[in-house]
């Protein structure tokens, strides 16, 4: 089984490598400023659920916000609180190192990890304003995954039984990750920058801690992009596109994309869940019948994150059955906010 590298470097991307000194930039450059269609102000008559973890319904808010939503922010998940304060040092001790010290870690278009663009760079027209690292993933993330994974799966009606990946003693051991460390310089003109373009993550769950600054968006179904506020202690777990497929298309794989600010430096630190690279993500057996036809052909995550490098946004559509996928469409569209992703 190739390991999660390996399938990113099977795949690579076209990465410009620009580096500049973000804190020496009093105006923003040109290759930064993106169009005005990006930014229509944010809705503030809804906002993401948080779920209690130790709550008793659990899998059935975890379901519910899994199917409205595609993200939640999860609280009371038995992780301690310095645990995130020891990250974040450790993250802002990596982006505080010199430009040239940074660089020499800088990452190839083969690598999911290193020092530089984001991968889904090549895909937008302007650049983003932040740094970006991948790092090894985490203990403690890998366990909450592992208890995320049984309330989802439970609220699809689907025992860890049913998924063979899981291991005989159904803790997902076999399971894929890696750590993405974002940080976010502060930005003289942020009404025009933006620190991650919209996307949705080619995982099953991603996890992501924000440091208190305000960034992070989700697009909602009939409300367009939603602020996502930092919660102390809280993490939001979003559904990666492997998840919509698993679940038949019930999950949306959430579209979000990450803000920039003016006088605060942003730091999130995103946990890239997923299977084993070789094994098949299909929609399972019990969410597949005569009136629900499986809307996605089979796909491992490696094949998967082929086909996310080649297509970007229209990868779920590109293995979407009966699909309306069109090859010829324009990938390096700026506005996305005609981007579907419900079945
Ligand atoms: O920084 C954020 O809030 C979002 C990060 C993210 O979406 C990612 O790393 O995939
Ligand atoms: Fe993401």
């Amino acid at each position: 089984m190739p390991s999660l590298s390996e399938a990113f470097r099977g795949h690579p991307v076209h990465l410009e490598h620009k580096h500049p000194d973000f804190k020496s930039l009093e105006t923003l450059p040109d290759s930064y400023a993106w169009s005005q269609s990006q930014f229509q102000p944010c809705s503030n008559k809804c906002s993401v659920p948080v779920i209690d973890m130790k709550h008793p319904k659990a899998p059935s808010l975890v379901g519910h916000a899994c199917k409205t939503w595609g993200v939640f922010q999860v609280v009371n998940h038995d992780i301690p609180i310095t645990l995130f304060a020891d990250m974040q040092r450790v993250t802002l001790a990596l982006f505080s190192l010199p430009l040239l010290q940074k660089l020499k870690a800088a990452r190839s278009p083969h690598a999911v990890s290193g020092f530089g663009s984001p991968r889904i760079s090549s895909f937008f027209p302007k650049l983003m304003w932040s740094d970006d690292i991948v790092v090894d993933y985490q203990a403690a993330m890998e366990k909450l995954a592992g208890k995320l994974m049984c309330l989802v799966l439970a609220s699809l009606g689907i025992s860890k039984g049913d998924i063979k990946w899981a291991g005989p003693r159904g803790e997902f051991d076999g399971a894929c990750a890696a750590l993405h460390l974002n940080s976010y310089p502060c930005c003289p003109d942020p009404d025009r920058a933006l620190g991650l373009a919209a996307h949705t993550d080619s995982t099953l769950l991603t996890i992501l801690h924000q440091n208190n600054v305000n960034g992070l968006e989700v697009l909602k179904e009939g409300e367009g992009w939603v602020a996502v506020p930092p919660l102390p202690g809280g993490l939001v777990v979003n559904v990666g596109d492997l998840l919509h497929i698993l679940s038949n298309g019930l999950y949306p794989s959430v579209l979000h994309r990450a803000r920039v600010n003016r006088t605060q430096h942003r730091l999130s630190v995103a946990y890239l869940y997923g299977p084993p690279t070789n094994v098949i993500i299909s929609p399972h057996g019990k969410l597949v019948g005569p009136t629900r036809p499986a809307l996605y052909r089979s796909v491992s995550w490696n094949e998967y994150l082929g086909t996310k490098a080649e297509h970007f946004n229209k990868a779920l559509s590109s293995v979407r059955l009966n699909g309306l996928f069109d090859a010829n469409e324009d990938q390096k569209n700026d506005d996305f906010h005609s981007f579907k992703w419900f079945s």
